[in-house]
């Protein structure tokens, strides 16, 4: 694909390499093998549609692990094509059956934790339906200071940038969610 195809005239800096982001998919891949492993029942959710790249990237380490795991994709939106958060999330979740949640360990996995707001308002939502402990996974974690009192307990990355991040399902106006490295776009 050439660089207009793929948008990369709007790329700033390359802050993670392709290199970088595998080896982080490695590390989650393997916290998320050893909660599947060891607790009970786990469910596993992933959010669309950013995360669509990291849960195949997942999915493909557990596997060659020997470990098949339904991630199950839950729908959700708070920037729409913008690069600002905007107070409500939607979440489309009428596919779910909430009583399977009940009592269970469940895990939310997405590409970014930034604001808060998504995870925040989803870790809300599956306690409503009463699971016993929510954990959070994501491939990149803004290390900032947030209103939302939420932390990841897996970032296969880290950052303390301000830009807006693009690539690996991170997309920048709709676009540059195809590049395979994680880059600063403004
Ligand atoms: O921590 P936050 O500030 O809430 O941001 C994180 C969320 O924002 C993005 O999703 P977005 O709403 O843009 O939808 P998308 O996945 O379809 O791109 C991203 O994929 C996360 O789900
Ligand atoms: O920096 C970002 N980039 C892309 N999507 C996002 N969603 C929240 N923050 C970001």
């Amino acid at each position: 694909m050439d660089v207009k195809e793929n948008n990369e005239e709007l790329v700033r800096e390359v802050l993670f390499t392709e290199k970088q982001v595998n080896q982080a998919a490695d590390r989650c891949a393997e916290w998320l093998g050893g909660i599947i492993k060891t607790q009970r029942g786990v469910l596993v959710f992933y959010m669309l549609e950013g995360c669509r790249t990291f849960a195949q990237m997942l999915e493909k380490r557990l596997l060659r692990a020997g470990i098949e795991k339904e991630l199950i994709p839950i729908r959700t939106s708070s920037y729409q094509e913008t690069t600002q958060s905007s107070e409500v999330v939607n979440i489309e979740d009428d596919h779910i059956q909430k009583d399977q949640i009940k009592g269970k360990t469940v895990v939310l996995i997405d590409d970014i934790l930034d604001t808060g707001g998504t995870m925040s308002s989803l870790r809300k939502r599956m306690l409503e339906y009463g699971a016993a402990k929510v954990q959070i996974c994501v491939l990149i974690e803004r290390d900032i200071e947030r209103d939302v009192n939420i932390k990841a307990d897996m970032a296969g990355l880290k950052t303390q940038r301000k830009e807006y991040l693009a690539g690996v399902g991170l997309d920048y106006k709709g676009l540059l969610r195809e590049l395979p490295y994680i880059a600063a776009i403004e």
